[in-house]
């Protein structure tokens, strides 16, 4: 659905020149989720914005539904764009229209026939959950109902793509998780792709598909969110996951242990338990749990275990050769660490 090629945005400031996206190429799927992360500065806002060419790439092509967004002229634009919504951090209401008129405009501005617009501003604000605030001001409603305004807004036009841009950043957790299931519902739904870019690993946990890692306006790693956070490559990645599913046994008790410690995971959760208890019975070694936990991740659980094993170091390989051997993923933490 949407195919970055090569982008590189650069920008010219007083001080020379900063590159905010540097030759990143990313394949999205029609009817994915796809999650950006990288903490302020890692490019995310300025590849977004690329998306929909609020900013023009530098070099490189942006191909949404076909068409090459950079080779379009004004209206060609214009037209391409109602087809890509987007939602923003700070929601962008206009403070003097009612909820209703916020809508109705992005329609208006289509050149929807006037008598087709009340019927779609009803049907967006029931998807949305707002229908009993269709008449009030936006300062009248709180963040989380501003943004189901956005989004509203952004679905107008039945855009085949929403653009979502740190929409959950300035909202609390709960209000943060529920407009995340309204992205996903409405994603089910309507087989709308969505790209969103968060600083926030837990966003990208709750409804990605796929996700890429930006760091300096690179692409570090990319792939299924469930087989990054099963194993994840980069250190930058990580820690973004560390954030929220913490596998870390304290420090000062690591140094306590004698044995050799590893972490285990497995996909699919429970039927861990039972290769470890294999494990422990064929081989000459003994554990000890020191974490253990099953985390759901696109709904599908991740096992997750350290412990530390206890016996001849070659006992301790071919015990965790045979873990491997039974599709678990076994890294050994050095000791002192
Ligand atoms: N309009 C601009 N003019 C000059 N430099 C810019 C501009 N926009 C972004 N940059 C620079 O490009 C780099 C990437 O910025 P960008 O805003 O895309 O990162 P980000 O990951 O979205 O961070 P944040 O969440 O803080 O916005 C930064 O070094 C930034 O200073």
């Amino acid at each position: 659905m949407i195919q970055i090629e090569k982008l590189t945005k650069t920008y010219t400031t007083k001080h020379g020149t900063v590159t905010g996206v540097d030759n990143v190429s990313l394949d999205i799927g029609k009817g994915e989720i796809f999650g950006i992360v990288g903490y302020s500065g890692a490019g995310k806002s300025s590849l977004i914005r690329c998306i929909n060419l609020l900013e023009r790439p530098t070099s490189g092509s942006v191909i949404v539904d076909g068409k090459d967004l950079t080779k379009l002229n004004g209206g060609q634009l214009r037209k391409a764009r109602l087809k890509i919504g987007m939602i923003f951090q700070h929601f962008y209401l206009i403070s003097q229209k009612t909820v209703y008129d916020n809508i109705a405009f992005a329609l208006r501005a289509a050149g929807t026939p006037p008598k087709s617009i009340s019927t779609r501003v009803e049907e967006l604000l029931e998807m949305v959950g707002l229908s009993d605030k269709r008449d009030v001001y936006p300062a009248q409603l709180s963040g989380g109902q501003k943004q189901r305004v956005g989004i509203a807004r952004a679905l107008a036009n039945n855009p085949a793509v929403l653009l979502c841009d740190e929409a959950t950043s300035a909202l609390d957790p709960n209000t943060t998780l529920s407009i995340l299931r309204l992205l996903k519902d409405i994603n089910r739904k309507l087989n709308i792709t969505i790209v969103l870019i968060t600083h926030e690993m837990n966003v990208v946990k709750e409804i990605c598909d796929r996700m890429a890692v930006m760091q300096e306006g690179r692409v570090i790693e990319e792939g299924q969110v469930y087989d990054i956070f099963a194993d994840p490559q980069k250190d930058l990645t990580k820690e973004f996951i560390s954030s929220v599913v913490s596998f870390n046994v304290p420090e000062h008790l690591l140094k306590e242990f004698t044995g050799t410690l590893v972490k285990v995971l497995f996909k699919g959760g429970v039927a861990g338990e039972s290769v470890i208890s294999d494990t422990l019975q064929n081989y000459p070694i003994k554990g000890n749990f020191l974490h253990g936990a099953i985390e759901y991740i696109q709904e599908r659980p991740l096992g997750i275990f350290i412990m530390e094993l206890k016996g001849t170091s070659s006992a301790v390989m071919d015990a965790l050769k045979y873990m491997e051997s039974r599709s678990a993923i076994v890294e050994v933490i050095p000791s002192g660490h």
